[in-house]
């Protein structure tokens, strides 16, 4: 089985990259999506967040409030990596538990979307890496329009991660998303055909 990574920078277009390849009939594994179910309620993440930052970041239906969680680590790096001490290791197993069971199913390629792929280190278990890229000006306004935050809040959270521009130089291949939405497809369904040509060579 073929392991395509894809990452970027917050809001530079993971989602939409990864949207595309589903209708090009990829399958995929969307870490963001994992993150947000390995917290719900009672679940060994979420009493080890609670232990951890206390009632007070929960609901009133005890769920993880998300937004008061997200202030805290995207304005206190120790806070961060304590979180993500908690986090990766569960979103780790279950990547993996994915990853075993779509093995078995003979699954050709499966795309791993994961915005930390290179700050975690786990770029290592993918054949090659697609980075979406979106220049500083694109990306602060997607995200200041598409998340409704200040120019400020918008900044934390791009400063938090590895520069986009290292990532770009990690990359197998890099899709501009700085255009329309036309543009990134012809990108990636180009790009797709090739690594399916390519497998097939193989066989
Ligand atoms: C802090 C939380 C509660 C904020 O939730 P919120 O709904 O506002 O954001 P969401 O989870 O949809 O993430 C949006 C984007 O933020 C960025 N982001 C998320 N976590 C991190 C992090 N630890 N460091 C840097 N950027 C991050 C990513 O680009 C992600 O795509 C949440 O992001 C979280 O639990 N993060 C820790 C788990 C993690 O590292 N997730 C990333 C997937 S590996
Ligand atoms: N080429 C484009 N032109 C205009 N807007 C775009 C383009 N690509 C993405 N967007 C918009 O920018 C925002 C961010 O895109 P998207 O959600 O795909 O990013 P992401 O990298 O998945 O973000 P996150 O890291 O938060 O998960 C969305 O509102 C999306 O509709």
């Amino acid at each position: 089985m073929f392991i395509l990574g894809l990452t970027g920078g917050i809001a530079s277009g993971k989602s939409t990259v990864s949207r595309i390849l589903k209708e090009l009939g990829a399958d995929i594994i969307d870490a963001d999506k994992i993150a947000r179910n390995i917290v719900e309620p009672q679940k060994d993440a979420w009493k080890e967040i609670v232990a951890h930052f206390g009632e007070e970041i929960l609901t009133k239906n005890k769920s993880i409030d998300r937004i008061r969680l997200g202030n805290i680590i995207f304005n206190d790096e120790n806070e961060k990596k304590i979180l993500e001490s908690i986090t990766h290791k569960y979103i780790k197993s279950e990547i993996e538990h994915c990853l075993s069971v779509l093995e078995e199913k003979r699954i050709e390629v499966i795309v791993l979307d994961i915005p930390l792929l290179f700050e975690v280190g786990w770029d290592k278990m993918a054949d090659e890496v697609w980075v979406v890229y979106a220049d500083e000006k694109n990306q602060l306004n997607r995200l200041i329009q598409r998340n409704n935050w200040s120019k400020e809040e918008a900044k934390a959270r791009i400063n938090s991660q590895m520069s986009l521009k290292e990532k770009v130089k990690r990359a197998s291949f890099v899709i501009d998303n700085n255009k329309d939405i036309d543009y990134t497809k012809k990108q990636v369904s180009n790009r797709w055909r090739y690594l399916r040509d390519g497998l097939k060579g193989n066989d």
